[in-house]
């Protein structure tokens, strides 16, 4: 009994042979679906109806921004539908009764059908019209509502701080709610079909309440027990989505990495395709068991609500049996009320089932409403007071920063001064904090402690736009657009429109002139492998590319700016490398402070001042001569750096004996 009637409670995870290997375990990570795991619990239908009115709601409310005729028009013929079903019962009740109780001759008793028949007839053709015009309506409806719902996220997601980006937490809920335009497309349709269920329904309860009020409990206990079958199914069907999709996703994974490219290599090289394969299909097979499980259990539990729907059905009849001898009820009324109970415990069924889907639907609808709210929260404020054009300088001052998920600070009380005019050296070993440094410095993190100054003026209460708006980055990792080469250029500033001739100086400063001559159609080439007829660029190109970038952007502003470089030249070659660090320099300009962060000790020894920072501790400062004659970590790291370059230092000799082969 207790395995049909006693709550469904979520299994702990399977954990395959797989998972464990590869993964350790199960995949706990970044799961935003495990947020519905005790929703999972709360699937009943008290507390589907008791949240179903705002969430519907709220995709209404979509639906009306997006198509407000278009929405009545549903409403209406989904009511005019519900009113159609009522007197389609009604007319039938009237053949019935012309049929069975009619008295006369054949003849006559034909012609006193033949309205009841054509109103039903009418009633049938009104009635498709209707459902007719709903689909169509609905149809346009769905695509609008998942469009602006989309483009809520998308606009949402773009618009935070980027601390949220890097919380956890919050990289769960974009990831979860993105599942959200989708369930409020289909919300639309599913409410269509629960209002048009709830307006049938009615209708016919109403009907069968005039023929006989006794047989209205009898429908609810004809259709409970389906309504009861489908609840089930669907919360089993939940439960074991949210046990299992951490494996399905693990699965997928291990998949993608058999197809995507950077792992294209190593899949053939070190014969980690057959490996994968093996794993995949091993994860695949216990994840179809699942659904086999699935499978067998929901077809015992339909069979079982049907067996209980047939009992209460043939109890129904059996007292409609018992009506008619007792002389209650006349043949016609029965025979109306036999079709009556037929649709309406269809209608409840369907009603059942329909507000089940709502309430799926919903728990990520309501994601998805949720990450508007927390995004609204974090996002990067609107407006401020403006940067001025001149402002001198730029001013860290004892900056703590510490990113949301680590103990340690990555700045640590960080201060230091760019003058207009200037170029500024950051360096520092492997996890210092100089990127940390460049993303507070660009405005992109705000200091948790200390403060960041435009000349004298706070960087928070300054508009973010346009502090924005005078920073130019180029990143290591900088964005490789998947677009024309004369557009990966001009989305330097993408709202200044640029020809090709407009564009021809940054290319020629970056040294990107050999690059765009050998591409097919020159600037006008597209660079994005996953497109046919696209060309993909060397690291060390697209660097040259980067560089372009970030010169269209520095000099397309005039106003007082700072220009960010975080190792633009990892992927150069060494003559690449010195005409790059040279070209940076040369962007140093009375308007423009120019900060540069590089682990190539030769590119920062002609910058005004150097920073060496340590555990994300500044722990010396001043220019290459000052920091040399102080023997401390810099002239160390110079050092170190120089002498693998000295002509007497020949191959590089391993510090320590070479590791013996056990074989
Ligand atoms: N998004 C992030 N979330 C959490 N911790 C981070 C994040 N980015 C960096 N860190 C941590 O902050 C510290 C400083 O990192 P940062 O990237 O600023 O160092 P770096 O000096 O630029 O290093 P590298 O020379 O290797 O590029 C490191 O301990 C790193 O693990």
């Amino acid at each position: 009994m207790k395995r049909f009637f006693g709550p469904v409670t979520m299994a702990e995870p399977k954990v395959s042979a797989a998972e464990r290997e590869l993964f350790g375990g199960p995949l706990r990570y970044d799961l935003g679906w495990s947020q519905h795991e005790h929703a999972a619990l709360d699937l009943t239908m008290l507390s589907a109806l008791r949240s179903m009115p705002s969430l519907v709601g709220a995709t209404l409310r979509m639906a009306w921004s997006a198509d407000r005729r278009g929405l009545i028009a549903v409403m209406i013929s989904e009511i005019g539908q519900g009113i159609a079903a009522a007197v389609g019962l009604l007319a039938v009740n009237a053949v019935m009764h012309a049929l069975l109780d009619g008295s006369g001759t054949p003849a006559e008793r034909v012609h006193a059908l033949l309205p009841a028949l054509l109103a039903v007839a009418a009633v049938a053709v009104v009635n498709s019209a209707l459902a007719g015009w709903s689909t169509a309506r609905a149809g346009r409806l769905e695509p609008l509502v998942e469009r602006i719902a989309t483009t809520q996220y998308l606009a949402a997601a773009a618009s935070v701080e980027l601390e949220a980006i890097d919380d956890p937490d919050f990289r769960r809920l974009i990831d979860v709610a993105q599942q959200g335009p989708g369930s409020a497309r289909r919300m639309i349709g599913v409410a269509v079909a629960a209002l048009n269920s709830t307006i049938s329904l009615v209708a016919t309860a109403g009907v069968l309440t005039v023929l006989d009020p006794v047989l209205l409990p009898m429908l609810i206990l004809i259709a409970a027990p389906r309504g009861w079958g489908a609840m089930r199914v669907a919360q089993e069907r939940y439960v074991s989505v949210m046990s299992w999709i951490e494996h399905v996703r693990a699965s997928r994974l291990i998949g993608n990495l058999l197809t995507e490219r950077t792992a294209a290599q190593e899949v053939r090289i070190h014969a980690v395709g057959a490996f994968l394969l093996s794993r995949y299909e091993g994860m695949a097979r216990s994840a179809e068991s699942e659904q086999e499980r699935l499978a067998s259990s929901k077809a015992v539990t339909e069979w079982v609500a049907a067996a209980l729907s047939g009992l209460a059905m043939a109890a129904t009849y059996g007292v409609m049996f018992w009506l008619i001898m007792s002389g209650r009820m006349s043949l016609a009324v029965a025979g109306t009320a036999v079709i009556a109970v037929r649709s309406g415990s269809a209608g409840l069924g369907a009603l059942v089932m329909n507000v089940n889907h709502l309430h799926e639907e919903s728990l990520y609808v309501r994601d998805h409403g949720r990450f508007l709210v927390q995004a609204a929260r974090r996002a990067i404020p609107e407006g401020g007071a403006p940067v001025p054009e001149r402002v001198g300088r730029i001013v860290l001052d004892q900056v703590t920063y510490r990113y949301p998920d680590r103990e340690s600070p990555a700045l640590d009380h960080v201060s230091l001064t760019l003058p207009m005019g200037s170029v500024t050296a950051v360096v520092g070993e492997n996890g210092s904090g100089k990127s940390t440094l460049m993303k507070v410095l660009a405005g992109l993190l705000l200091p948790q402690e200390g403060v960041l100054r435009w000349g004298a003026a706070d960087v928070e209460g300054l508009d973010r736009a346009q502090v924005f708006d005078r920073v130019a980055l180029l990143t290591q990792d900088f964005q490789r657009w998947p677009v024309t080469a004369a557009m990966n250029i001009r989305l330097g500033r993408p709202a200044r429109p640029a020809s090709s001739e407009d564009l021809r100086p940054s290319v020629d400063y970056a040294g990107a002139g050999p690059v765009v001559d050998k591409l097919p159609d020159g600037l006008q080439s597209l660079l994005a492998r996953m497109f046919r007829g696209a060309i993909e660029l060397s690291g060390g190109e697209w660097q040259k590319v980067g560089l372009a970038r970030t010169h269209w952007r520095s000099t397309t502003s005039r106003a007082d700016s700072v220009l960010i470089v975080d190792e633009p030249t990892s992927a150069l070659d060494p003559r690449a490398e010195i005409e790059a660090f040279d070209r940076i320099r040369r962007l140093a300009a009375p308007h423009r402070a120019v900060v540069l962060v590089t682990h190539r000790m030769s590119g920062v020894r002609h910058a005004d001042r150097i920073y060496v920072l340590h555990r994300g501790r500044l722990a010396e400062h001043g220019s290459h001569d000052e920091l040399m004659a102080l023997r401390g970590r810099y002239a160390a790291m110079f050092d170190a750096q120089a002498a693998q370059y000295a002509p007497s230092a020949g191959i590089p000799r391993p510090a320590s004996p070479p590791v013996t082969d056990p074989a």
